[in-house]
C-alpha cells in the first residue's frame, strides 16, 4: 500500500459495522456459539462474495451477522475494525449499526449496543480513535418497526450522535420514514440515509427535503440531476462514497468509470468510505488506492478527500 495514503489522517463516515465481519472471525464466532455454517470454510465463504446488486449482498450479509449472539461478540467486532482504523490512520469513525438485524433475532438492544459501545469507548482511550454512532434503520421494514426501534434506543439516547437510513433502496424511498425522522429529528438526532445509491435522484432530493439529512451516504446518481448537482454544491452537502463497494454491487461497471473524482472536481464535497469491507475487497485505504490506480487521483485530490472527511464529521 502507499506510504503517503497511509500517512493521511481521515475521518471514515460510511461503514456498517456488521459489514465489517471478516470471514474469518465469522467462523471463530460461530464455533463460540455452537452454530452450524452453510459454508464448508473461510475460503468457500470468501468465493460467494460475488454479487449482482445490492440485494444479492444484503441477503449474504444478513446471514453472516447471524452469528452475532452476545455483548462479545459485538464488542470482538467493533475492536477488530478499530484495530483497522488504528492502522489506517483512520483517527475519527461515524460507524452505522442496524439494531433491527439483531432485534428480530431475539438479541436484546442493549446487548448489541452495550458491546459496540464498550469498544468504541475503549477505542478512544486506547487507540485514540473518536467517534460518533449512528442508529440506522432497515427501509425494507415499516414505518411502524422503525419507530419501535426508536423507542427501544430512547433509554440509550446519548449513545447516538444520528439516525441513518439503509437496506434495500428501490421501492423504499425516504419518504416512507419522514414522520420517524421527524420524531428522530425532535429528540435531537442528528439525520443521514442511503440514497442514490442504486435509487433514482428523486430519493436524494427526498432524503433532502423530508429526511433533512446532513449528509447523503452515497449519492453518486446525483449526477444525473443538474439542479440537484447545484443544490449539492451550493450548500456543500457531503456525500460519503465509497468505491469498491459500488463496483462490487455494480453500482459501476468499472472503477474507471467511477465519478468521485468528477464530482471533486466540481466542487462536491464528497469522502471515500469502505462501506462494508469484509464484502467488498477493503477498508478506507484500499478505497484511496484504488481510486489512484484505476483513477489516476493525485496526491493533491486525495488531500482533498481526506480534509472533507474531516470537515464533514458530526461529531
Ligand atoms: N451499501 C449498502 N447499501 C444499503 N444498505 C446497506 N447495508 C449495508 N451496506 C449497505
Ligand atoms: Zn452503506
Amino acid at each position: 500500500m502507499y506510504d503517503w495514503l497511509n500517512a493521511l489522517p481521515k475521518a471514515e463516515l460510511h461503514l456498517h459495522l456488521e459489514g465489517s465481519l471478516e470471514p474469518e472471525l465469522l467462523f471463530a464466532l460461530a464455533e463460540r456459539n455452537k452454530i452450524k455454517l452453510p459454508w464448508h470454510d473461510v475460503e468457500a465463504l470468501r468465493g460467494a462474495y460475488a454479487f449482482n446488486n445490492l440485494q444479492e449482498f444484503l441477503d449474504l450479509y444478513y446471514q453472516g451477522a447471524d452469528v452475532l449472539r452476545t455483548e462479545q461478540d459485538f464488542y470482538d467486532l467493533t475492536w477488530a475494525y478499530l484495530l483497522k482504523c488504528k492502522a489506517q490512520n483512520v483517527i475519527h469513525t461515524e460507524p452505522f449499526f442496524d439494531p433491527q438485524t439483531h432485534t428480530d433475532r431475539g438479541i436484546p438492544f442493549e446487548v448489541v449496543l452495550r458491546g459496540i459501545k464498550q469498544a468504541l469507548v475503549d477505542g478512544e482511550k486506547q487507540l485514540g480513535i473518536s467517534h460518533g454512532l449512528i442508529l440506522s434503520f432497515l427501509r425494507h421494514l415499516s414505518e411502524e418497526q422503525a419507530f419501535n426501534t426508536l423507542e427501544q434506543a430512547r433509554p440509550f439516547r446519548d449513545a447516538f450522535i444520528a439516525v441513518g437510513l439503509d437496506s434495500s433502496e428501490m421501492g423504499h424511498p425516504p419518504s416512507k420514514f419522514q414522520r420517524v425522522f421527524d420524531r428522530a429529528r425532535s429528540e435531537g438526532y442528528l439525520t443521514v440515509a442511503h440514497a442514490g445509491e442504486e435509487g433514482p435522484p428523486e430519493y436524494i432530493w427526498q432524503a433532502l427535503d423530508l429526511l433533512k439529512i446532513e449528509r447523503i451516504d452515497h449519492g453518486v446518481r446525483a449526477l444525473e440531476d443538474e439542479r440537484l448537482m447545484q443544490r449539492i454544491i451550493d450548500e456543500q452537502i457531503p456525500l460519503t462514497v465509497c468505491p469498491l463497494s459500488n463496483i462490487k454491487l455494480r453500482v459501476f461497471d468499472d472503477m474507471r468509470q467511477h465519478n468521485i473524482l468528477e464530482m471533486l472536481e466540481r466542487g462536491v464535497k464528497v469522502t471515500v468510505n469502505s462501506d462494508d469491507p469484509a464484502y467488498f475487497g477493503g477498508y478506507v485505504n484500499e478505497n484511496f488506492a484504488a481510486l489512484h490506480d484505476s483513477l489516476g487521483m493525485t496526491e493533491a485530490q486525495a488531500r482533498r478527500l481526506a480534509q472533507n472527511s474531516l470537515e464533514a464529521r458530526l461529531s
